[in-house]
């Protein structure tokens, strides 16, 4: 198996320049992803990049294709996931323009697709550490020969969105639940890799505060996309200096990633679906 790198990209980052550069629309067993996929080639290595919320940003948050999203990365033949994601920092020292690689979430979201087992077919796989140590150190090395301030490790809440936080769930997550950046979209992906044996590393842009800080005034969408304006050339170089570090990580994944599922199927085999099975073997093939 050979290493491909797969770029979600999150709000202000809808496109990127790839040799051998094509969009190609592609159907998943759970339908299409949120936008076409654009494929070629970083420094050698394979790259595809999936807007997340389309090339218009045409989906919200909650109502984000996840499971198609991640499976249709799959179906390319991706073997790591680096997303990147706008968030608001709730630590004064992660400052808008910042980069915090992220290696926990807490979950404030609601009715998000959350696997792709089911009734049928369950599985139930760890998020004791729900990104790969390894890709987030590569990414965060990526970040930071770019340029960027980079923070290793932090904790991102999840919420359900659209609307921004309130300033007394702002100061509660910071101030009782110890949490360090807030966003809509990274924690789906996370578990959804994880159950598809991908690596998985969230690279946090901090764009504001929140609404927690006395000195700033809550957060809105154009503070947001003028800071992500100002860095979208920082996630583009990103993205053109992970390929070089990422061809030296070897396979298999040295923290399990592409074997979540060795002990994760708990379905007697003669009771699983056909048909649920039949979906499934894009994404988890090698257990079924
Ligand atoms: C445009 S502000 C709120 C929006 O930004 C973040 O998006 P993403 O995670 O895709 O970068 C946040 O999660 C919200 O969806
Ligand atoms: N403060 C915030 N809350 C949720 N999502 C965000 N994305 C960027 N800033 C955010």
């Amino acid at each position: 198996m050979t290493v491909h790198l797969g770029l979600i990209g999150g709000s202000g980052l809808y496109g990127l320049v790839l040799d051998d550069a094509e969009w190609r629309p592609i159907e998943t067993p759970w339908g299409a992803p949120s936008d076409a996929i654009l494929t070629g080639r970083l420094g050698g290595m394979p790259v595809s990049f999936l807007p997340r919320h389309g090339r218009s940003h045409v989906h919200a948050p909650g109502e984000l294709p996840a499971r198609a999203n991640i499976a249709a990365l799959r179906m390319l033949g991706v073997t790591d996931v680096v997303s990147i994601s706008a968030v608001g920092s709730f630590r004064e020292k992660m400052a808008p323009g910042d980069i915090v690689v992220v290696d926990q979430f807490v979950d404030r979201t609601v009715g998000r697709p959350a696997s792709f087992f089911g009734t049928g077919c369950v599985a139930h796989v760890s998020l004791a550490q729900p990104t790969c140590p390894r890709l987030s150190r590569l990414a965060a090395d990526a970040a930071e020969a770019a340029g960027a301030t980079v923070h290793r490790g932090g904790t991102y809440l999840c919420m359900e969105g659209p609307q921004f936080s309130s300033r007394a769930e702002s100061r509660l997550w910071r101030e009782v639940w110890g949490c360090d950046v807030i966003g809509m979209t990274a924690l789906p992906e996370a578990r959804l890799a994880r159950e598809a044996e991908l690596c998985y590393a969230t690279v946090a842009m901090v764009t504001d505060y929140d609404s927690w800080h006395e000195g700033h005034g809550a957060v809105d969408v154009a503070a947001v996309l003028a800071v992500l304006a100002a860095n979208v050339a920082l996630a583009r170089d990103l993205a053109t200096l992970l390929p070089e570090r990422l061809a030296e990580r070897g396979m298999p994944c040295r923290d399990g990633c592409d074997r979540a599922l060795d002990h994760a199927l708990i379905t007697a085999a003669d009771r699983r679906d056909p048909a649920l099975l039949e979906r499934l073997r894009t994404i988890a093939g090698r257990v079924l």
